[in-house]
Formats: C-alpha cells, sequence, structure tokens
C-alpha cells in the first residue's frame, strides 16, 4: 500500500502522540489520533493546536482526533500507542477489538508495568492478535520534533514488515528512523535512562560541573548494561540512539520531565511537588522504585538506581547520592573488557599484605 493510502492511528493526545501523529500526516498518510478529553479534541479539530500539551506547535490538518476509538482505529494499517504505562494496558485493552492480526502495532512508551514488570510491547502482545509488535524509542524530546529539529528515532522488531512500515511512514525530512532487531534492548534503554535523568537533574540542581556530569552519564551507561545483561539482554543495543543517544539527551535538558523532577527535587522541592507541578508523566519515577525493587531481589549492583532511591523514596540529600558514588568500590571502566570482579580481585590481593 502507498504511503498515501495508508491509514495510521495514534493512540494518546500528550505531547509525542501528538508530534508523531503530524510527522505521518506530512508523510501523506491518513492520521487519526485517539484521546479521552473531548474539549481537547474539539480544540485540535478546530485551532489545529494541543494546547494542553504542545501549545507553540501547528498540527498538520491531516490530522483528525476523536475520543472513538473505532473511528479512529478502522481499518488502521499501523498503530503507535502513546499512552503512560500506568494506562497503557487498559487503554490497549479497551482498544483489542479492532486491532487485527495484520494491523502494525508499535508502543512509543518508555516505562515498564508494574505487576509482573511487563515492557509496553510484551502488553501489546498479551492484549491483542497482532502478529507485527514493534517499539519506536530514541533522543525524541518531543518539543524539540514539534520544531522540526532533525530528530533520529529507532523502530525495534523482529518483524521486517513492522520495521519497513514504519521507516516508511515515519521518515521525513526533520525525522528519521533507523531498525534494529532487538525489541527487548530498545525498549529497555528507553525506560532505563529515565532513572538517570532525574539524577542528572539533581546533579544540575547542586551545581556540579561538567566533569561530574560527564561520569554520571558514563557510569549509567554501565549500570543500564549491567542490568541488561543480568537479564538477558544484548548490551550492544545500548551504543545506538535508543541507549546512549536517549540518555545523552534526557540527562542534558530542561525539556526532559525527568529531569526536571531530578532538578526539582535538587532544589529542595518534595517528590510530590516535583511531580505535581510537571502535570505530564515522568515515567522514571515509578521505574526507579521498580528497578530499585528487582536489582535489590537478584542481586544486581546498581549503585546510581540504590542512591537515588533513596533520594527520592526515604527522604536522603541529594548531594549523598553523589557522595555514595565516590565512596562504592573501585571498579572497572568497561565492564566487557575488565570484569567487576577481576578489579576487586586485584584490591584483595593487596588488602591481604604488601606484594613480595
Ligand atoms: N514527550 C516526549 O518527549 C516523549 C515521550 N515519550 C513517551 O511517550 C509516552 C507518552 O508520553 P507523552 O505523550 O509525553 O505524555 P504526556 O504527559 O504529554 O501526555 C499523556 C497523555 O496520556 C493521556 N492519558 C493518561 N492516562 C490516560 C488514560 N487512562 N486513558 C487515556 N489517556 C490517558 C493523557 O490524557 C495525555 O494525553 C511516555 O511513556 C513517554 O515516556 C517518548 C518519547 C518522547
Ligand atoms: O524520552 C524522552 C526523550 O527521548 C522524553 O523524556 P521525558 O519523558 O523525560 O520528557
Amino acid at each position: 500500500m502507498s504511503k498515501e493510502t495508508l491509514r495510521v492511528a495514534v493512540l494518546g493526545g500528550g505531547s509525542f502522540g501528538t508530534a508523531l501523529a503530524s510527522i505521518a500526516s506530512v508523510g501523506g498518510a491518513t492520521v487519526r489520533q485517539w484521546m479521552r478529553d473531548a474539549s481537547l479534541v474539539e480544540r485540535i479539530n478546530r485551532e489545529r493546536r494541543n494546547d494542553r500539551y504542545l501549545p507553540d506547535f501547528e498540527i498538520d490538518p491531516g490530522v483528525v482526533a476523536s475520543t472513538e476509538l473505532e473511528f479512529v482505529l478502522e481499518q488502521a494499517a499501523l498503530v503507535l500507542v502513546a499512552i503512560p504505562s500506568k494506562a497503557f494496558r487498559q487503554v490497549v485493552r479497551q482498544a483489542a477489538p479492532w486491532i487485527g492480526a495484520e494491523t502494525i502495532l508499535v508502543s512509543t512508551t518508555k516505562g515498564i508495568e508494574e505487576h509482573g514488570f511487563r515492557l509496553m510491547s510484551e502488553i501489546l502482545a498479551e492484549e491483542t492478535t497482532s502478529r507485527h509488535i514493534g517499539v519506536l524509542s530514541g533522543p525524541n524530546l518531543a518539543a524539540e520534533v514539534a520544531r522540526r529539529q532533525l530528530t533520529a528515532s529507532v523502530i525495534a522488531s523482529d518483524d521486517d514488515l513492522t520495521r519497513a512500515q514504519v521507516q516508511r511512514v515515519l521518515s521525513c525530512e526533520y525525522f528519521r528512523v533507523y531498525a534494529s532487531n532487538d525489541r527487548y534492548g530498545v525498549e529497555l534503554g528507553g525506560a532505563l535512562k529515565n532513572i538517570y535523568a532525574i539524577a542528572a537533574g539533581m546533579a544540575h540542581a547542586l551545581g556540579m560541573g561538567e566533569n561530574t556530569k560527564s561520569m554520571l552519564i558514563t557510569r549509567a551507561l554501565a549500570e543500564m548494561s549491567r542490568f541488561a545483561v543480568s537479564q538477558g539482554a544484548n548490551p550492544m543495543t545500548f551504543l545506538g540512539l535508543a541507549g546512549v543517544g536517549d540518555l545523552i539527551v534526557t540527562c542534558s535538558s530542561k525539556l526532559s520531565r525527568n529531569f526536571r523532577v531530578g532538578l526539582a527535587m535538587g532544589e529542595g522541592m518534595s517528590l510530590d511537588a516535583a511531580v505535581e507541578g510537571l502535570g505530564q508523566v515522568a515515567e522514571g519515577v515509578n521505574t526507579v522504585r521498580l528497578i530499585y525493587a528487582k536489582s535489590q531481589r537478584e542481586g544486581i549492583y546498581m549503585p546510581l538506581v540504590d542512591g537515588l532511591y533513596h533520594v527520592m523514596f526515604e527522604g536522603v540529600a541529594p548531594s549523598e547520592m553523589a557522595r555514595a558514588l565516590m565512596r562504592s568500590d573501585h571498579s572497572s571502566d568497561v565492564e566487557f573488557t575488565l570484569s567487576r570482579e577481576e578489579a576487586r580481585r586485584a584490591h584483595q590481593r593487596l588488602d591481604q599484605g604488601p606484594i613480595p
């Protein structure tokens, strides 16, 4: 089917769903966008503006917003799901009757479900009959995408049709889509980097220098990779846009909501007040809790997650998080060349007495 006649449905009326709907429409697809707020639907269709989530952005005239799932999903060949993780399963379950085995179904959500530790594409597989499931993830701040800043993303799927179709539908002069066959790794990268964006926001608020920020981002990558390996994932995926790419942008920009939560807490605000003030989703808040619990249960060494958890949920001062990192064991830089165990063994030998 040509791009011009392809029907695309976007589920979610937030900033990212809105930016993606316009990209697909600019490229020639017929786009319908679902959201639950009827007054926002009415304003989008009348004024071409999502004044709640992306006020400065003019929505492409081809996008039609609606609160009716059946209307939005009717004959859709590609469905993009941009719903926060907390409501993701519930919305997909509602949509499932209009999603067939041949519908291409792609999650753009960077979170983890609390019960059962499910990633969003796993929910898509559980709740629908679609045989074409993928994940879109990368350094994609919605506000910059909306401003047509040159941006790249990754479509990850083990299904080649899904990869190719998403590349075609979402590629335009300012948005480029690369392909990956590691759905799990790409999705995990998108969820994990939110944790470190909160830590980076705190570091920024505390006036930490560029050395410190660089250390934080690089050790975050080491920690994410260690977690990925513990779950049987391929850490090489984290070298791409959906790993280190997204980590860099989210840890460096005030446009990131997760960064802003950390910034507010670093300036002395409580977690509740920081989230309340944001008025949008910051997936990392929940992800910190889930990853902390899992790392404790499974004995995965994650000093940044550990420190951040204690700051966010147990009232420890943000400055303590950085100090704890400096006090942790002497360790290895890149664990794929020198393992943590190897680095530790040399210290054990030194502890045993002077080397003859
Ligand atoms: N905004 C961004 O820069 C990017 C966001 N993402 C991811 O996209 C996902 C969605 O985020 P945004 O669009 O930014 O969210 P947002 O915070 O801008 O908006 C959230 C949207 O979800 C809707 N929603 C919340 N609960 C709902 C429910 N129970 N039923 C129906 N709709 C509900 C809200 O009404 C709103 O339209 C997040 O997981 C985020 O990590 C990914 C890349 C970039
Ligand atoms: O994922 C994002 C950029 O790639 C958006 O990050 P925030 O959810 O922190 O705003």
